[in-house]
């Protein structure tokens, strides 16, 4: 059997993207939108909380286009407390007036093709802050999930190690060569969703990942293995700017 790459994993994470029902918000009555935008802050106060207690991390965006109004990207130590957190939100009034657009659920990974030196990885707090990560809070977020290719010519899981190695390395060097313009934050999937990886990007100019994903379109791994999904792309939201867009 050919030699699987050795995956390390971090927090768990849920993509939630959801409409909102603007005809309904709209006939709601003051009294009922205030309870509901009471809840929403509640909740992006306890998510906040979370985040600065180091227990995981939450990023909110609105999503530009049709596929979704806006989307939570929250990360968890467990399934249970993703289930915990959804079913939570589900249950507000708040959420009555969403619908549900697409979701997805990953886990933080990282794998060991381009690992160096010995020792128990975990115990190196650059790796646990790359699989704990706090969602930075860029301008922008993109997200996709992605597959690599099982065909039988271009067939990555048949690939040698060393072949998988190379082509990894010329695709961390186009990655780092947008150090300080995107943060990536890979989790993988297989198992977990309809995809293999999800990719979540995060830039204060939205035109890097235009820039970044159309770069890595001609290296190998990309051109030759990867098989792409819907693209999300959204701008940041804080409770402000979050009542703002729910403004009538
Ligand atoms: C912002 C830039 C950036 C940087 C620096 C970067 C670097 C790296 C490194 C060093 C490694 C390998 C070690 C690890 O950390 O796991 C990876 C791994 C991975 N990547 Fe990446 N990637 C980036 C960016 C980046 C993008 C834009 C994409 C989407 C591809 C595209 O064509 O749209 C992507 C995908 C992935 C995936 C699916 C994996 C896992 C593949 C597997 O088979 O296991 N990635 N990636």
């Amino acid at each position: 059997m050919n030699e699987a790459a050795l995956t390390l994993e971090g927090w768990y994470a849920l993509h939630d993207f959801r409409s909102m029902n603007w005809t309904a918000w709209r006939e709601a009555d003051d009294e009922t939108r205030a309870v509901a935008l009471e809840e929403l802050h509640a909740f992006l106060q306890e998510w906040s909380s979370v985040e600065q207690s180091k227990n995981g991390s939450t990023a909110v965006y609105s999503v530009v286009g049709q596929k979704a109004d806006f989307v939570f990207m929250h990360l968890r130590e467990t399934l249970e407390e993703l289930n915990a957190l959804e079913n939570a939100f589900n249950k507000t009034t708040f959420a009555e007036y969403t619908v549900k657009a697409y979701s997805y659920v990953s886990v933080v990974e990282l794998s060991n093709y381009l690992a160096s030196g010995g020792g128990d990885p975990k115990a190196n707090p650059e790796v646990m802050a790359r699989l704990q990560p706090i969602l930075p809070k860029s301008k922008y977020i993109c997200f996709y999930p992605m597959n690599k290719k099982r065909d039988l010519s271009d067939n990555w899981y048949m690939l040698s190690m060393d072949e998988r190695r190379a082509m990894m390395r010329s695709h961390g060097l186009i990655g780092r060569s947008y150090a300080g313009k995107v943060k990536q934050i890979i989790t993988g999937s297989v198992g977990l969703d309809d995809w293999e990886w999800g990719v979540t990007l995060f830039s204060d100019d939205a035109l890097q990942f235009k820039k970044l994903v159309y770069e890595m379109r001609f290296d190998e791994v990309s051109a030759r293995f990867g098989e792409f999904g819907s693209f999300y792309v959204g701008n940041l939201l804080n409770e402000q700017l979050f009542e703002e867009m729910l403004k009538l």
